[in-house]
């Protein structure tokens, strides 16, 4: 059955916009301004994650060498995601794929050998998941900061080059955060461990946990004395749930669990994303600095919690002035800027792709098609990491490789100027920018006591399908 038919989407114009992430999958259709659906991703790989005591570089690699079934896995929880929820015709359609740079080569095999051979999608775009909140922003340079499940990781990207030295990264995020939080919570209920369930942890997460600014960190921290009047100051969880009657939070819980986040230097099991993004920039051109600093783009997950961004800038502001290693540093005090985009920060890697997927033709650089897979490659997914993935912009020529020196470092020269003439355009589709903006009016306009259509009619506008 034409199921892409039945329901109205127009699978030849549009493409299926697909992020797996560890915790969550987001899935909907390029040129849409949200994903369609946001789904808990049933793989067992995020499952055995939640088990690890300590999360590296080789975890994600283990666990898909110990697990035979990830590709029946992710063909069960595909077939839902296509046909059960998002009711989409795959048979000959266009998808493009969320990519990190972390994920292990096996996983994104089993993926592409589901995509092509079962879902028979003719064209599959892999996009670069790391760079793709910077389309969001409409600049070409910034810093992508992305607290996502698995790990933190910071990606600079100056003039639309990213420059790989200044990428950091950590396997600290949101499974590190639960399981210190569920430490945590069994600590000060003691008796009541039974009811500490890992729904009960993602919705503490989510609905109860925030981040304090520099300044009370400041107060709140300073002395032992205050430390413990927050451990004192409890807070019953009974008003979240009556199943959770008899479990109670501490304020120095709710408040002080993300400074994981934002550690001042005494441990090393914990990070401080603020220091990430200096240490980042520390790695930039002088010249270069400034571009980067003054768009900060906070993305993933964990950025959900209130007050991370004003803490991330508080942090910034405050290590350049106080730590001896980001004094030179000082004079981006004042030019910090952390985005505070419209779109929620776990989606924006997402709508970055629904940006990046307008891009006609351009876009067809990150195609690998399935006639391409099936011959030229054999059935086997071929580097996704050319220039192209590097660069992220649009209507540049790509120069030649710079010849290697002998005793060089191969590194330096993966950052490759672009020649002045050929400054790359802004990556913005005009069509996407205006039919968003008519979306978001006819939005808006639908709470007022007039009907959406006489408003339309007024403006004579016809709603884009
Ligand atoms: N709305 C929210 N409010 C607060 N915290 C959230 C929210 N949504 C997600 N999180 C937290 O952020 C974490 C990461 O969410 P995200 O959506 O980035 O997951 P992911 O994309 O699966 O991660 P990864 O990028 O590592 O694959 C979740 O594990 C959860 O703890």
């Amino acid at each position: 059955m034409d199921l892409g038919a039945s329901t109205g989407i127009d699978m030849e114009e549009q493409m299926v916009i697909l992020d797996i992430g560890i915790d969550y999958t987001k899935v909907g259709l390029s040129k849409d301004s949200t994903p369609r659906q946001i789904l808990k991703t049933p793989l067992s790989i995020s499952s055995i994650i939640r088990l690890k005591d300590e999360i590296g570089p080789l975890t994600l690699v283990d666990i898909m060498k110990e697990s035979k079934k990830v590709k029946h896995e992710i063909h069960e929880f595909l077939y839902e995601v296509f046909i059960i929820h998002c009711l989409l015709k795959t048979k000959g359609s266009k998808i493009c794929i969320l990519e990190q740079l972390i994920f292990p080569r096996s996983f994104m095999q089993s993926l592409a050998e589901v995509l092509y051979l079962e879902f028979e999608f003719s064209k599959v775009y892999f996009f670069l998941a790391d760079l793709l909140p910077l389309y969001t922003t409409g600049l070409d340079s910034g810093i992508m900061v992305d607290c996502g499940f698995l790990h933190t990781s910071v990606t600079p990207v100056v003039q639309t080059i990213f420059t790989i030295k200044g990428k950091k990264h950590s396997y600290f995020g949101g499974a590190a955060l639960e399981q210190d939080l569920k430490a945590q919570m069994k600590l000060e209920n003691p008796g009541n461990e039974k009811y500490i369930t890992n729904t009960l942890i993602k919705d503490v997460i989510c609905k109860v946990l925030k981040t304090l600014s520099r300044k009370q960190f400041d107060a709140f921290f300073a002395t032992e004395e205050s430390i413990e009047k927050m451990k004192q100051k409890k807070y019953p969880l009974s008003e979240m749930s009556r199943r959770y009657e008899a479990l109670s939070m501490s304020y120095h819980t709710i408040a002080g669990t993300m400074e994981c986040f934002f550690d001042q230097g005494g441990t090393d099991q914990y990070i401080n994303i603020a220091h990430m993004v200096l240490d980042c920039l520390l790695e930039l051109e002088e010249s270069d600095r400034t571009l980067a600093a003054q768009n900060i783009i906070p993305s993933g997950g964990l950025f959900m919690i209130p007050g991370m961004h004003r803490r991330l800038l508080g942090e910034l502001q405050y290590s350049v002035e106080n730590i001896d290693k980001y004094k030179g540093l000082i004079g981006l005090k004042d030019k910090f800027r952390v985005e505070n985009s419209i779109y929620p920060a776990n989606i924006l890697a997402w709508v970055g792709a629904s940006l990046l997927s307008c891009l006609n033709e351009e876009v067809d650089m990150f195609l690998i098609s399935k006639g391409e897979f099936e011959k030229d490659c054999k059935g086997i997914l071929p580097d996704r990491f050319g220039h192209c993935f590097l660069t992220c912009s649009r209507n540049m020529e790509i120069p030649e490789d710079p010849p290697v020196e002998e005793g060089k470092e191969q590194l330096e020269d993966i950052k490759f100027k672009v020649p002045e003439t050929k400054r790359p355009e802004n990556y913005f589709n005009i069509q996407f920018e205006e039919m968003n903006k008519k979306r978001k009016e006819l939005l808006y306009s639908s709470a007022t006591p007039y009907s959406t259509r006489a408003i339309n009619r007024s403006k004579g506008f016809v709603f884009p399908r």
